[in-house]
């Protein structure tokens, strides 16, 4: 497994960045933040466009520069794509001629088993728009030929920066849908920027959070999106993969495993049973009761323990431990009062069907 280490500093007159920081290199990691958090400086440090950056970047024992020692690796050498969120794309060549430069671009010394034009061709959907000129693609279309040619340059990892914010939502959905499908296949490490959690939730197996210019939160995406739930930094959600059990569509329903209890959602027989499905419930959507609500026509009740209990204004977030799993829960601070609930108290939470949203 590799391992990217980042210990570096910018600074610039207004703004420094400042990251002591080792990322494994597996899956996709989310690097969120608000604008001018820093996300963009650290791409452009990691893809080697800022050269006045100081510290050490490795790939595992490669150095990609290390400002002490005066190494530095040119862009071209480190064997690391970009798609960024305007495509710098050859406007006077044609498709095909954009994808060929990818695959000049790639070095001798890949590891991996050589990708193959035209596989990465129907990957990402342009054999028909191969003899076409760049001119006269959509937005949609010219983002896929700049994944397509970063990827022909057989990266050992690529970044992406904000490589949705120009595109409609179909075309920020199929992208999507690409992006999982080439990261699976071809087992390519990607470190996706974007200021949309949403976007982050659906793709990312972890996540860097940055603010300031500096890491406030890193490590598996549930764990990080509970961290900022519980710091109250979004809106307040049950961030969760689960194993799809079976669709019951007599009853318009999808259930789910949660260890030796079940959750129902809203039918959704595009997902493959026996196989996780990430999914994430508002806190607002969830209620409390203290006895398991038997004649209710709310589907969902879990039996759990209260296990944090945090004011915020005038309401209070709990975090309730459902057979292994924490559910964040607003309710007001009357009805915590009228309830009397204190923390390892045994409850049930309880929600609808629709409350369940799939990310994938
Ligand atoms: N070359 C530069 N010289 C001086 N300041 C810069 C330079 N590049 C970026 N900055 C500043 O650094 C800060 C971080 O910029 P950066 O583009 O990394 O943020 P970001 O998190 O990617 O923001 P956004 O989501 O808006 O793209 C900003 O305040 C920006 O103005």
């Amino acid at each position: 497994m590799a391992d990217l280490r980042i210990k570096i500093n910018v600074d610039y007159d207004d703004f420094s960045l400042s990251i002591d920081q080792q990322i494994s290199l597996t899956g996709i990691t989310g690097i969120f933040g608000h604008s001018g958090s820093g996300k963009s400086t650290l791409l452009k440090v990691i893809a080697g466009l800022d050269k006045d950056a100081q510290g050490q970047l490795l790939i595992n024992d490669t150095i990609l520069f290390d400002s002490q020692a005066k190494t530095f690796l040119a862009p071209q050498q480190r064997n690391i794509g970009l798609v960024f969120q305007n495509s710098r794309l050859f406007p006077h060549l044609t498709v095909e001629e954009n994808l060929r430069y990818g695959q000049k671009r790639k070095k001798n010394n890949v590891t991996n088993k050589p990708l193959d034009f035209s596989e990465i061709v129907a990957l990402t959907q342009l054999e028909s728009l191969l003899v076409k000129s760049v001119a006269q693609l959509s937005g949609g279309e010219q983002q896929r030929v700049a994944l397509a040619r970063a990827l022909l340059a057989e990266p050992r990892l690529l970044l992406l920066d904000e490589p949705l914010s120009a595109l409609d939502d179909q075309n920020k959905i199929l992208m999507l849908t690409l992006l999982e499908k080439v990261q699976k296949q071809l087992n390519l490490p990607m470190l996706y920027v974007s200021h949309s959690l949403a976007e982050i939730q659906q793709l990312a197996n972890s996540l860097l959070v940055l603010s300031s210019g500096k890491v406030s939160h890193y490590g598996d995406i549930h764990q990080v999106i509970h961290q900022l739930t519980t710091d109250n930094e979004i809106l307040h959600q049950t961030s969760l993969s689960l194993t799809v059990k079976e669709h019951l569509p007599a009853y318009g329903l999808t259930s789910l495993v949660l260890a030796e209890q079940q959750i129902l959602m809203a039918l959704n027989d595009h997902l493959e049973i026996a196989k996780q499905a990430r999914c994430i419930i508002a806190a607002s959507d969830i209620s409390v009761t203290l006895h398991e609500p038997r004649e209710s026509s709310i589907v969902n009740h879990l039996q759990g323990i209260i296990t944090g209990f945090n004011r915020c204004n005038a309401q209070i977030l709990l975090t309730v431990n459902c057979s292994g799993q924490d559910f964040f829960v607003t309710i007001t601070a009357w009805s915590a009062n009228r309830l009397s609930l204190v923390l390892e108290q045994s409850i049930y939470i309880q929600f609808k069907a629709n409350a369940v949203r799939i990310l994938r």
